[in-house]
């Protein structure tokens, strides 16, 4: 039996290079490096005068070995980890996608979610595109390959036609291609490596395992052609269309802390939110915990700012991973168990502040309360470093149905009594939004899963929201 044990699902993760020796190489390292972001299939695409892709189901180590590397010399690539948000699962939606044409080949992948893929799809259909899979990504290749004109301008005349959430790496025999949606909702960075090379990332930590330099995000709207050892930049539509609205979950829960998003570093933006909760929610107690992992940093900016100490009541057993096996139904009920365990010689007799950054369904905080309870705590108070999540992500990330967000059917009170919380605040979307107001670089946040203002036209994104074949 492989357990589900993350309630909140990552998205995906994309990495591409231009050019260096043994690129397929430098593409495994990223990946890796992107690992948390997805890990149902992982992807290379490499280009040795032609294009040549490998892919798999799992995790990067598991599709990829040495000898598998070795058959992919080049030294152009681009790859993918996946968390299927869009047409479900399977090796036929694991990415890169490889177009075969007679004018060449093109390799595509993809971080986010097109929303408007349906109506599109049914086009492209009408008009006699047969799709080789049920991913939304496969849908760029078939607009492209419609459009005439440069290479370039098919592109842009492509991209202009999807809305959504999308980083795009697109990778052709003599050039490499990125782009992010006009809501600039998911991240896309570009560094530089030190033979003059170009490397794209969704997370700045995958630049700096493979030794490249951060040389800046790319802008909403903006697509950069980097070939020849030149790199070249321009907007797909007019600057009046474009608004900067990255996720707000890159910087809560998804991205790692070592991660810098649109000159915002990940562990400070948690510690800010940790220090704005204390702020909006303050409670006289002895300890400060932070849920481990993706909380911790929270936790801190939260102790700081009280000055209650921080200290380490839960430990997580790291070993606890996707493919545990649980040998009964009964022990699968304590996946949380299993997963953390509460320091009772920190924890007893004391009052406990509890920092996690987010609640989805409610099954952490309420097991993670009760372990503290048993452990002897004597009072657990509940600060959550995020809004409530009350309305479900189109853009890919998958923060479940509507019907499973606890948020959306109770509200503060009647949560706080269903965790057996002594006390329970959430942090405000305006506090949050302070929480990255730190440098002019990031300028707006997307908030829809909490407000449901949706940044975004859904088309039938609601109506389809449960029929994906997961
Ligand atoms: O309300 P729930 O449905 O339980 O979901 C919320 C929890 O899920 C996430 O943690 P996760 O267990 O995914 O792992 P991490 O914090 O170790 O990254 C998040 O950090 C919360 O702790
Ligand atoms: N989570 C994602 O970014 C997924 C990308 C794409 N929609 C897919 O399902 O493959
Ligand atoms: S709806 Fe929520 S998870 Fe989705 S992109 Fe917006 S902030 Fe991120
Ligand atoms: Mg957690």
């Amino acid at each position: 039996m492989v357990i589900d044990d993350r309630e909140l699902h990552e998205e995906c993760g994309v990495f591409g290079v231009y050019e260096a020796e043994d690129a397929a190489r430098l593409t495994y390292y990223g990946l890796h490096a992107l690992q948390h972001r997805g890990q149902e299939g992982a992807g290379i695409c490499v280009r040795h005068n032609k294009l040549h892709l490998h892919k798999g189901e799992g995790l990067v180590t598991e599709v990829f070995d040495k000898e598998r590397l070795k058959q992919l010399p080049g030294n152009a690539a681009i790859g993918h980890v996946r968390y299927s948000t869009a047409g479900g699962g399977g090796i036929a939606n694991v990415q890169p996608f490889l177009f075969r044409t007679m004018k060449g080949s093109l390799g595509v992948c993809h971080n986010g979610n097109i929303v408007n893929a349906n109506i599109l799809k049914a086009q492209l259909e009408e008009e006699g595109a047969i799709f080789n899979s049920t991913s939304d990504t496969e849908i760029l290749g078939h607009l492209i390959k419609r459009h005439t004109g440069r290479f370039i301008d098919r592109i842009c005349k492509s991209l202009r036609e999807l809305d959504g959430a999308f980083a795009f790496l697109i990778l052709c025999e003599n050039a490499l291609y990125a782009a992010r949606d006009k809501y600039g909702l998911r991240p896309l960075s570009i560094g530089q490596l030190p033979n003059g090379g170009y490397v794209f990332a969704s997370e700045t930590c995958a630049l700096d395992i493979v030794g490249a330099r951060y040389l800046r995000d790319l802008m909403p709207g903006e697509v950069v052609r980097v070939k020849d050892g030149e790199l070249k930049s321009k907007f797909y539509l007019p600057t009046d269309q474009i608004v900067d609205k990255i996720c707000a979950m890159e910087y809560i829960y998804f991205s790692r802390p070592d991660s810098t998003i649109e000159g915002i570093n990940v562990h400070t933006a948690r510690k800010n939110a940790g220090r704005m909760l204390y702020h909006e929610s303050p409670v006289d107690a002895d300890l400060v915990i932070g849920v481990p992992d993706s909380s911790i940093s929270a936790a801190i900016g939260y102790a700081e700012e009280s000055g209650i100490p921080y200290e380490m009541g839960l430990v997580k057993n790291k070993y606890v991973g996707r493919t545990f096996i649980q040998p009964t139904q009964a022990l699968r009920e304590q996946g949380v168990r299993m997963k953390l365990s509460a320091v009772s010689s920190i924890v007893r007799d004391k009052r406990v502040i509890m920092i996690d950054d987010s609640i989805v369904r409610g099954t952490t905080s309420k097991r993670i309360v009760r372990l503290l309870k048993e452990a002897g705590a004597k009072e657990v108070h509940v600060r959550i470093a995020s809004p409530a999540i009350k309305y479900p992500c189109f853009y890919g990330v998958d923060t479940s149905t509507i019907e499973e967000l606890i948020s959306n059917r109770m509200d503060v009170e009647e949560l706080r009594d269903y965790i057996e919380a002594d006390s329970l605040a959430f942090l405000s979307e305006e506090g949050l939004q302070k929480t990255t107001a730190v440098t002019d670089t990031c300028t707006g946040l997307c908030l829809s899963c909490f407000s449901g203002h949706y940044v975004t036209p859904l088309y039938d994104s609601y109506k389809n929201a449960n029929k994906d074949e997961k």
